[in-house]
């Protein structure tokens, strides 16, 4: 038998998965590890904990498998993305603590760039907005505050990685310093046209190249860990941020093949094919899992609360004990009876992008109860996400030349016009002709069923909903002849179940309709 060993690095824990070579887990660890508040808005991890926890990960996955590093053909590895750790590259040590794809305190600095009209380049360039979110600003805030990075820096001493870098780095004792291009691409520093880092954007923000790990494609063989490591040398030959790894382990390898992860958020990713377009409906445009040099792009959306909301009937309302209790509850309906629930506890992300939306919940009678209020809560994940693939089929629909910028999240409104004013009255998914889904939420059968529903065309749920760790392993396979090609994954990529849609398209209609006058009322209460 062989066997692939996935690193799964999250925001909250880290995880090793082994997988057979069908795909199937053969066994599990995880660790979750300390979130670092210094001041409000701002999020750190200790690389170095990320990295003990990770190895410990690997090192009881492979103990409750039964086997050991010499049964392992290939390691993958997969990331929370933007996350940015520097370190010295003599003494290998960290010069401050990583700072997490949360934090927002290069705010100010992306607001400078930002006066400096740099926004088209970014976007021309790296498909993404001027956005603390990234990596580059980071960095840059990094050189400015740890002691002597600068001149550090200046000298060659230092070097920049998103988190897949930092773990490459320790699992080889210091020897590779890479990274692919699906993380390269989260940056705001790389050139996703043609898959190289870019020096007009490394010289507005004054990073310097020498910081930079070198990139190569997803599946790739970047080195070998040091034997000490796990046992024995094992190559590492698959590299890719968490939120594309899924969207390769749902196979989702050609334009229009789209995933959703319904997590605490969600991350909605389309493939786009090998052609660059930046977004005209508020979204973002990323480097795909690459398994060859060609660029290949995906486009992106995130809703910020998904699964949360769910949370929040838990711990604020104190309507359910549970999560998993919230379908038993929701199901005690037989619909919402008119109330709609818009959970912008944090604003809303994509396409929307209203900052100082806040939750609110519409349409209460004198007969609503909790039951109606859960049911409404569980809409919303299905409501906010069929709005970001509404976006995306209209991206796909009518695509801009390149070239053309505007349209990007922060320019709001568009998204707000009423539905019947925009293309979008009729849901317009631009041939889309299924949803791929994963993440914890995922299992709630009765969000799976609306989510059909709403869209018109089914929800697949696959039978490993792992698929981020299994993208990681899908890549490194590839690189070292566990599997021959795309073909081979697409044909071992298995539907658990399928939820067909069942309602008149006229009343999915009604429903977003309905869907977004009450974002407009949570945008301007
Ligand atoms: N049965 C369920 N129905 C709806 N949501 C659920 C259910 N079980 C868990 N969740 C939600 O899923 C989320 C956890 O999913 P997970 O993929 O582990 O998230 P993350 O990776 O963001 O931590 C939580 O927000 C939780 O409330
Ligand atoms: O670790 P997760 O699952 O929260 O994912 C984080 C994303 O990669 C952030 O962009």
């Amino acid at each position: 038998m062989t066997y692939i060993l996935a690193l799964d690095q999250g925001t909250s824990s880290s995880r090793s998965i082994v997988f057979d070579e069908r795909g199937r887990i053969v066994a599990m660890a995880q660790q979750e590890f300390r979130q670092i508040y210094p001041q409000p808005g701002w999020v750190e991890h200790d690389p170095e904990e990320i990295w003990s926890t990770q190895l410990a990960t690997a090192r009881q996955a492979l103990a409750k498998a039964g086997i050991t590093a010499r049964d392992v053909k290939a390691i993958g590895i997969t990331n929370q993305r933007e996350t940015t750790v520097v370190w010295n590259r003599r003494t290998g040590q960290p010069v401050h603590n990583a700072i997490v794809w949360q934090d927002r305190r290069a705010e100010p600095l992306c607001a400078q760039l930002r006066e400096h009209g740099l926004e088209p380049q970014v976007r021309e360039t790296t498909g993404l907005i001027i956005d603390a979110y990234f990596s580059g600003t980071k960095i840059r805030w990094i050189l400015d505050h740890a002691p002597g990075a600068h001149i550090a820096a200046a000298q060659g001493e230092l070097a920049f990685g998103t988190v897949d870098s930092w773990l490459l780095w320790k699992l080889t004792g210091g020897r590779v310093h890479a990274t692919d291009v699906s993380n390269a691409s989260r940056t705001m520093l790389f050139d996703v046209r043609h898959n190289r880092w870019d020096t007009g954007l490394l010289g507005a923000l004054h990073v310097p190249e020498s910081l930079l790990p070198h990139v190569y494609p997803s599946s790739h063989v970047f080195g070998e860990s040091d034997a000490d490591v796990l046992g024995a040398p094992i190559p590492i030959a698959g590299v890719a941020g968490d939120q594309q790894s899924a969207l390769f382990g749902q196979a989702c390898f050609k334009a229009g093949l789209a995933k959703n992860t319904y997590g605490t958020g969600c991350f909605m990713l389309m493939h786009a094919g090998g052609h660059f377009q930046t977004s005209a409906n508020g979204l973002i445009t990323t480097s795909a899992a690459q398994p060859t040099t060609t660029p290949e792009f995906a486009l992106e959306g995130s809703v910020f609360i998904a699964g949360a909301v769910v949370q929040w009937l838990r711990d604020g309302l104190h309507a359910i004990k549970s999560s998993s209790e919230v379908q038993a509850l929701a199901e005690s309906v037989p619909d919402s009876g008119g109330v709609m629930f818009v959970p912008a506890f944090t604003g809303l992300g994509a396409p929307y992008w209203q900052p100082d939306a806040r939750g609110t919940i519409v349409g209460l009678t004198r007969g609503s109860n909790a039951a109606h209020i859960a049911r409404a809560a569980l809409e919303s994940i299905a409501y906010q996400s069929a709005a970001l693939l509404q976006a995306m089929g209209r991206d796909l629909s009518a695509p801009r030349p390149a070239g053309t910028t505007g349209g990007a999240p922060g320019g709001a409104g568009a998204a707000l016009e009423p539905p019947s004013a925009r293309p979008g009255a009729t849901i317009v998914l631009g041939g889309v002709t299924e949803l791929r889904v994963d993440g914890g939420a995922c299992v709630n059968n009765l969000l799976m069923q609306f989510q059909a529903d709403l869209l018109g065309i089914p929800v697949v749920r696959p039978q490993v909903i792992e698929t981020t760790a299994l993208g990681a392993a899908y890549l490194a396979g590839l690189a070292t002849g566990v599997w021959k090609n795309l073909d081979e994954l697409s044909a071992q990529w298995q539907v658990e179940r399928r939820f067909e849609p069942t309602l008149p398209r006229d009343r999915a209609e009604e429903l977003m309709a309905r869907w977004e006058r009450a974002v407009r009322q949570a945008v301007a209460p």
